[in-house]
Formats: structure tokens, sequence, C-alpha cells
């Protein structure tokens, strides 16, 4: 199996991270201190993704990397090998992001003189919390909520990526730095647009069952939330989202694509 996919994909995803960090700082009005826990679960997340797609597509084309611009996969192998890194990555990230939203939404984030502590003091703190008062399960709180979020819009995400590079590049060429850029960068939009219906429904998933557990499930979360405060519910933080996806994926695809040339 080539491993040199996930490594481009770590690289790439801790990159488009760092840009994308002030954003997710944002994103919940939270605080989320220190770069080193997003930076060891992001870009995993990431290494599983571009990995698991790439050698996904080997599976199905019998075409690796280099030979894709030759002989171009069809999109509904781009489709179905997105849909498959896509599944395995949110399977790897549950916990991870878990842990994020948790300490996101926690809104003192440390210790004022003569408050009480936060309830979680760290991710690794935040872990064992979560570990010791909801078991094993616990921790993978709001992982069915991921793993529909991320399944088809991984999809979405390779097959605008690739469409977006067929269009403005030369048959059997590579794509120009910029045409990286605009096509990487579309792709993570169009990616979180689809996304962002279930994003908000995973996030209170994942809040859930803190104090009380308040759903029964995805669907019923779903309802409620509709129920209660419309359709537009699922709208929430679209602009945020997108504002986030064009720089962190231009980055992401751009460094995926050189690093991969550059080691042949
Ligand atoms: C849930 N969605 C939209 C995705 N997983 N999209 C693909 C990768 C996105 C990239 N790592 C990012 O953080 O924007």
């Amino acid at each position: 199996m080539p491993v040199e996919e996930f490594v481009a994909g770590w690289i790439s995803g801790a990159l488009g991270l760092v840009l994308g960090h002030p954003f997710d700082t944002v994103k919940l009005l939270g605080f989320f201190k220190g770069m080193s826990f997003p930076i060891a679960s992001v870009a995993v997340a990431n290494s599983v993704l571009f990995g698991v797609y790439s050698n996904t597509l080997l599976l199905l084309t019998a075409t690796s990397h280099q030979e894709r611009r030759a002989q171009p996969p069809s999109y509904t192998h781009i489709f179905l090998a997105g849909c498959t890194g896509g599944f395995l990555q949110a399977y790897c990230l549950a916990p991870f992001d878990l842990i994020k939203v948790r300490l996101q939404n926690q809104t003192e984030p440390v210790a004022q003189p003569g408050s009480p502590p936060p309830q979680y003091q760290g991710p690794v703190h935040c872990a064992a919390s979560i570990f010791r008062e909801e078991g094993y399960r616990g921790l993978f709180r709001g992982a069915w909520a991921l793993m529909l979020r991320d399944t088809p819009t991984v999809g979405i995400y390779f097959i605008t990526y690739e469409g977006l590079c067929r269009q403005y590049t030369p048959e059997g060429q590579n794509p120009s730095s910029a045409t990286v850029l605009v096509a990487g960068g579309f792709a993570g939009i169009a990616s979180w647009v689809a996304a962002t219906p279930l994003d908000v429904i995973k996030s209170r998933m994942q809040m859930d069952g803190l104090r009380r557990r308040v759903y029964q499930g995805v669907l019923d979360c779903m309802m409620s939330s509709v129920r209660q405060e419309g359709l537009g519910v699922f709208f929430r933080g679209v602009t945020i989202n997108s504002a986030r996806a064009f720089p962190v994926n231009a980055v992401t695809f751009l460094s995926y694509e050189y690093l991969l040339r550059w080691w042949g």
C-alpha cells in the first residue's frame, strides 16, 4: 500500500490547519488554546482522508497517483473513493472532534480567582473525564452524525476538486498552482455547504449527555432542532464554515499536490 499519500495528507492537513485555526477559535466564541492538540488530530484525520482516498482509487482503477493525469478515473470512482476516505476519517476523528467541541463550548477556559475551575482543564483531562463519566462509548458520542456528515461530503469534495482541475487544465497535464488553489478552495466550500446541516446536529449530539440526555438519536435531534428553531438551524455557521474552507483547502491541496510531485 503506497504510504506517501498518507504523509502528504498529514503535512498538508497541518498547513491548512494553521490557516484555519483563527476561524475555528471564533466559530463557537469559545477557546481552543494551543496548536498541538489540533495538529495531532486534524492532521492525522487529513492523512487518513487523502491516504484512504488515493488507495481506494488505486484498488478501483489500478492507477497510481502519478498515472491519474494520463488516465483520469471516472467521477463515480472518485466519489466512491472520497466517500470511503470520509467514512474512515470520521471514525478516526470522532473522539478528537468530541474533545474539541467540548473544549470550545466551555466558556471559562482558565480558573478565575474565587470561581470554580473549568470542567475540563485541557484535552487529556477532557478525554479522561468523558471516559470516567460516560465510558468508552462516551468518547464516540456524535460519531454517527459525524460519519453521516463526512461520508457524502468528502465525495463531493474530491469530485469538485477534480472537476475544476480538469475544466481548466489541458488534457494529460498537471494543473497549475493557481488552478489547484482555486479548485481546492471551491472544493472546501462545496463540501462545507453540504456538510453544515449535519455539522450543526453533530455538535448538538456531542454536547448532549453533559448534564442530561436530551436527544434519542440523530433523527430526534434533527426533528426537535427544526421544531424549535425552524429550518434555518441547518444553515447556522455556513458563512464562517465557507470563509474558513476556502483558504484551508486551497493550501491543503496545493501542498498535497506539490509534495507528491516532488517525491516523484
Ligand atoms: C466535513 N467536510 C466538509 C469535510 N470533511 N471535508 C473534507 C475535508 C475538509 C478539510 N479537512 C477542512 O477542515 O476544511
